[in-house]
């Protein structure tokens, strides 16, 4: 099938053929005078186009028809159904003249391919990425609302908008697209094992539809864009992409038994825990399932409002330098954002955390001992702050960014006036100085410091690194030589969504639990209590929908801070 179904794109189906000579286009289409060639495709071509009548401005996209694939036929029958959606490209005209199909279409601008392609860079910004996952959620969403599946989502299929529509994304070539639900019967089309074609592309088809052969539904559409999203934050893409397109069978089993055997966790090794728990949510989805669209839209708008890009979901291009961010978040010159850092130093931390730099922003593998937030260590550690640590802590708190000045209750207190870095770094910065906090009074200050920044954050969603520190707490806590199982398992959100549970019931519960936590957190009598508490508390919070701080969940935290401090 290989050798007579692949393009440039890395678009596959069964009827394409090797690229043919381009054709003679006439000059004129209907009420279409052709000007320049935007591009080619396997089947035909797209110019810029005049409307000679009113001077409108089409894209003109061309087939002969003769043609063995001509997608035009296919792709007129889905236009009128997405008409009117956001981010759906309009159909103004189409018709078939002697040997040439026509569809006119709405001129739109620079795919992401050329974007990226254009940028040099290795991967993309991760304020880029998040936008551009919003956004192609809701164009999924929109298409499968209206019964359409895309089947060949890939960067060269996602354009953005010419002036003044620039930073929105839209959908092209519906050529390959379906119905996957009779618009007579309603019925959703059925499942099958019967062998058939692949029709998608070889880089973010699903491992389902790719490897196995199955039907094509909502959810392979999904985790096409889970894979181009991840191929845009890794560096150099992710690897069956590396060799470009497989010109024989034997390269094309390499890139099925590559795409199969990665797992999500190697595939997301070092990035923002989102991108793993969006790509196993759309691979256990079922086959008729409806994704939550709006759940994962979120997601990926918190990953930006947490790095400090807020939650428009604009795609701007080029990406706006990083220190507009860290501007718009407060003075640079502030003297607490200087004390232990100089201004630079934060700023080249933030410029490496918009270009998703990897060695900052590593991620431990979830429930691998090798990647347990601290590795047992030797040294004799805390119970109830009997033994002498290597450093004090408030050296090591002073050498980070903005955390505190003055100890006790300042710090990030004062955040107002502080520059405030990303939260995701402020936290990881904070578990990873929990191993050193050698009495519970340190402890206590981690804590409120931790209390501090959970407070100053616009979404009160615990994220990965939240959870990494309270995985060094209970460490620290209970036995520092011990490996602790993560808190936060792999066992995603989504899963948490589908629970039977009644979602009100599950709400009841969490908020009895954080009650009677933040209530008997006073009396807890020794560390290891402590220890369990915090167990019982991220564990809570990890279960919830939503991952929310609440104030009960505040008081708790401040409760143990209080209780640690009084400890003898
Ligand atoms: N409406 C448009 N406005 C501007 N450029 C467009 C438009 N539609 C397509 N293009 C350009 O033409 C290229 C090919 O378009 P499209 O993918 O629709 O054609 P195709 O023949 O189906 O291609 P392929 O065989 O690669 O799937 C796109 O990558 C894009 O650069």
């Amino acid at each position: 099938m290989l050798d007579d179904c692949s393009d440039s794109s890395g678009s596959a189906d069964s009827k394409s053929g090797a690229k043919a000579r381009e054709p003679q286009w006439p000059q004129r289409l209907g009420n279409y005078w052709l000007e320049e060639c935007l591009g080619s495709g396997y089947s035909g071509s797209i110019f810029r186009a005049v409307n000679v009548h009113t001077r409108q401005i089409v894209a003109l996209k061309v087939q002969l028809t003769s043609h063995e694939c001509r997608t035009n036929i296919y792709e007129r029958g889905f236009y009128p159904s997405l008409q009117g959606g956001l981010g759906m490209p309009t159909l103004y005209a189409d018709g078939v003249q002697g040997s040439y199909d026509y569809l006119a279409i709405e001129l739109l601008g620079s795919s992401l391919d050329t974007l990226f392609r254009k940028s040099g860079k290795d991967v993309m910004d991760l304020r880029s990425v998040c936008s551009i996952a919003m956004q192609l959620i809701s164009r999924l969403e929109c298409m499968h609302n209206r019964g359409i599946l895309h089947r060949d989502i890939q960067l060269g299929n996602c354009v953005i908008g010419i002036p003044p529509n620039t930073k929105t994304l839209y959908m092209i070539d519906f050529g390959f697209s379906k119905r996957y639900i009779d618009p007579i019967t309603g019925a959703h089309i059925p499942d099958s094992r019967a062998k058939r074609d692949f029709i998608g592309n070889y880089w973010f088809s699903s491992v389902r539809v790719h490897c196995e052969g199955r039907v094509p539904s909502r959810r392979d559409d999904m985790e096409a864009l889970a894979l181009m999203l991840i191929h845009l934050v890794t560096p150099s893409g992710l690897k069956w992409v590396r060799k470009g397109v497989p010109t024989t069978t034997r390269e094309h089993d390499n890139i099925i038994r590559q795409k199969r055997t990665a797992r999500p966790s190697e595939l997301c090794l070092g990035l923002p825990s989102v991108f793993e728990e969006f790509l196993r949510y759309c691979r256990k989805l079922g086959f008729e399932s409806c994704p939550n669209y709006r759940h994962w839209r979120e997601e990926f708008r918190d990953l930006a409002i947490e790095h400090g890009f807020g939650g428009d979901d604009a795609f701007l291009w080029p990406p706006p330098r990083p220190e507009k961010f860290v501007r718009a978040l407060g003075p640079t010159k502030s003297r607490k954002a200087t004390v232990g850092t100089k201004p630079a130093d934060v700023e080249g931390v933030l410029n490496r955390l918009a270009k998703l730099d990897l060695a900052l922003a590593q991620r431990p593998v979830l429930g691998n001992v090798a990647n347990a937030p601290h590795p047992p260590r030797p040294s004799p550690v805390l119970v109830n702050g009997d033994k002498a640590r290597k450093k004090p802590v408030s050296q090591e708190l002073e050498k980070v960014i903005v955390i505190s000045s003055d100890g006790e209750n300042g710090g990030l207190g004062q955040k107002a006036a502080a520059m405030r870095l990303p939260k995701a770094i402020q936290l990881g910065t904070l578990a990873r100085m929990v191993p050193d906090a050698t009495d519970n009074l340190a402890l206590a200050r981690l804590i409120r410091n931790f209390v501090d920044i959970l407070e100053s954050s616009r979404s009160r969603s615990l994220t990965k690194e939240g959870f990494t520190f309270l995985d060094a707490l209970h460490q620290q806590l209970a036995d520092p030589d011990v490996y602790v199982v993560p808190l936060r398992t792999s066992r995603t959100r989504t899963e948490t969504l589908l629970d039977t549970a009644p979602e009100a019931d599950a709400r009841r519960a969490k908020m009895d639990r954080l009650f009677r936590l933040r209530r008997d957190v006073g009396a807890a009598k020794s560390n290891r209590m402590l220890a369990k508490m915090v167990t019982e508390f991220g564990t809570c919070i990890d279960q919830s929908k939503g991952r929310t701080i609440t104030k009960d969940a505040l008081g708790f935290l401040h409760g143990l801070s209080d209780t640690l401090r009084a400890m003898p």
